[in-house]
């Protein structure tokens, strides 16, 4: 277990450029089991859920080639399917939950799939009903072997449908969209999740030969082909990384550029930090964020108090919420942060609470935020980080704290965050890795 130990206090200053989105790559690097074409894809971020999906694609017999230094192309043509039978594999697909995304295109391309329960945050129940019952609305057959936790699914002749999810999964609508786009007919799929990472899928799949309309909608529908071909595709840039630096941003009084920011694809997000009073300015695709002594978080129109929940897109991402609580504990003002999709995120306040933050943890769900207006600034500790976002808001915690704090299970934070140690060394952090 590494661990980071991070000098607080001091203020960062320059320009940084946000690593290819993670969440996007998972669902990307599993649609190129869907031809025996070539893919290249460009901006793959070097974090460890990523090579870890590149090193299971590869273990299933895709060739993978590493063009360039976030580039990198994958050809499906010798895909081993027995190798799905595996403890090797089972262990592997089970490390990471953005591994669930290759049952669609299995089931599409190859009549079957097999998984044990992927890994992933602890942030709460994790449900994959809509996975599955997606699959059997296509005429696949689900079948779950308690006893070694392994999910089954097998369907040689998949055929369009009609299907009204039950819940707008952001994994299960990539992985309904991968097995549909090679189904006899014609799918729709109404209450589908659309996040950026969905349009970029779809649109993606598009260019390999798919028939994908309703792109960016939460009503899709596919008219399905025989076959799909290779293509090209270049990941946005993360917008949980860029949300991250801005409320990083906020809490150090840094002055930060965020290069290339692809704005027009933030969504809410840019908004929901300016309601935290956070000054943001816009040039061309860079966020300059200007350092501030103060920000004031806004009340709603009536006077009460603010609240910042989590929805799905083009709501704001639950994968935000721990950045913007950890930053309303400097700002001036209060804020309830509802976190409504995930039971166990909120856990990690008790550690802000030891650093001197003042947090009313309501529920599992809700946390108040009493922000400090920096008269009292966070004093460093030593704590672990529970899950990947809480991580990096716990470094963000630690970075404008008085003091020294070393943050352990940093692996954590290494999941989603590429080279964060060194990144954010260059603007003038003090963070030192010990392994
Ligand atoms: C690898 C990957 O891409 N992971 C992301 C993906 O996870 P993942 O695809 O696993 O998450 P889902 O979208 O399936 O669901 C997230 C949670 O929200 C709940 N839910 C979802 C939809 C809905 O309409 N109502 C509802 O309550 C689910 O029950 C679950 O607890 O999407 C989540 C929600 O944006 C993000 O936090 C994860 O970072
Ligand atoms: C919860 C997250 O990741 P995963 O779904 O891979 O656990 C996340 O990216 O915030």
């Amino acid at each position: 277990m590494s661990s980071f130990r991070v000098k607080g206090g001091l203020k960062l200053k320059g320009e940084i450029t946000p690593q290819g989105a993670k969440n996007e790559a998972l669902q990307i690097l599993c649609a190129v089991l869907l031809t025996p074409e070539k893919i290249t894809i460009n901006k793959i971020p070097n974090i460890r859920d990523v090579n870890k999906l590149i090193d299971l694609l590869s273990d299933m017999g895709v060739k993978v080639d590493k063009t360039g230094p976030e580039s990198y192309t994958f050809k499906a043509d010798q895909v081993d399917l027995k190798y799905l039978d595996t403890e090797d594999f089972l262990q592997k697909a089970s490390a990471l939950r953005g591994s669930v995304m290759i049952l669609g295109p299995l089931l599409a391309r190859f009549g079957t799939g097999r998984l044990s329960k992927p890994g992933g945050d602890k942030i709460g129940r994790r449900r994959m009903d809509t996975h599955f019952t997606g699959f059997q609305k296509l005429g696949a057959e689900f079948h779950y072997d308690n006893k070694r936790e392994i999910y089954h699914i097998d369907g040689k002749n998949l055929k369009g449908a009609y299907m009204l999810l039950d819940e707008a999964s952001v994994t299960g609508t990539a992985n309904i969209v991968m097995a549909a786009v090679l189904a006899e007919g014609k799918t729709t799929i109404y209450n589908a999740a659309c996040e950026p990472y969905l349009q970029q899928l779809c649109e993606m799949l598009n260019r390999m030969g798919a028939k994908i309309t309703g792109i960016g909608s939460n009503l899709l529908n596919i008219e399905g082909v025989k076959s799909l071909k290779g293509t090209e595709h270049t990941l946005l840039p993360d917008m949980i990384e860029i949300g991250s630096f801005i409320g990083l941003a906020a809490m150090t009084q840094s002055e930060i550029t965020i290069k290339d920011a692809q704005i027009h694809r933030l969504g809410i997000i840019p908004d929901t930090f300016r309601r935290m009073g956070i000054n943001l300015e816009f040039r061309g695709d860079d966020i300059y964020i200007p350092a501030q002594k103060h920000y004031i978080i806004d009340t709603f129109i009536d006077g009460s108090i603010l609240t910042i929940a989590d929805a799905i897109w083009p709501g704001f991402t639950p994968d935000l919420l721990s950045i913007v609580l950890v930053t309303a504990t400097q700002a001036k003002g209060t804020v309830l942060v509802h976190q409504k999709m995930f039971e166990s995120r909120l856990f990690f306040v008790d550690k802000l609470i030891d650093m001197g933050a003042q947090i009313i943890l309501c529920d599992p769900h809700r946390a108040t935020v009493i922000g400090l207006d920096r008269k009292y600034p966070l004093r460093g500790i030593r704590m672990t980080s529970p899950d990947i976002r809480a991580g990096v808001a716990l470094l963000i915690a630690a970075l404008s704290a008085e003091g020294t704090s070393v943050i352990d299970n940093i692996e954590q934070i290494d999941r989603g965050y590429q080279y964060i140690d060194q990144r954010l060394n260059a603007l003038g952090a003090d963070i030192v890795r010990i392994d």
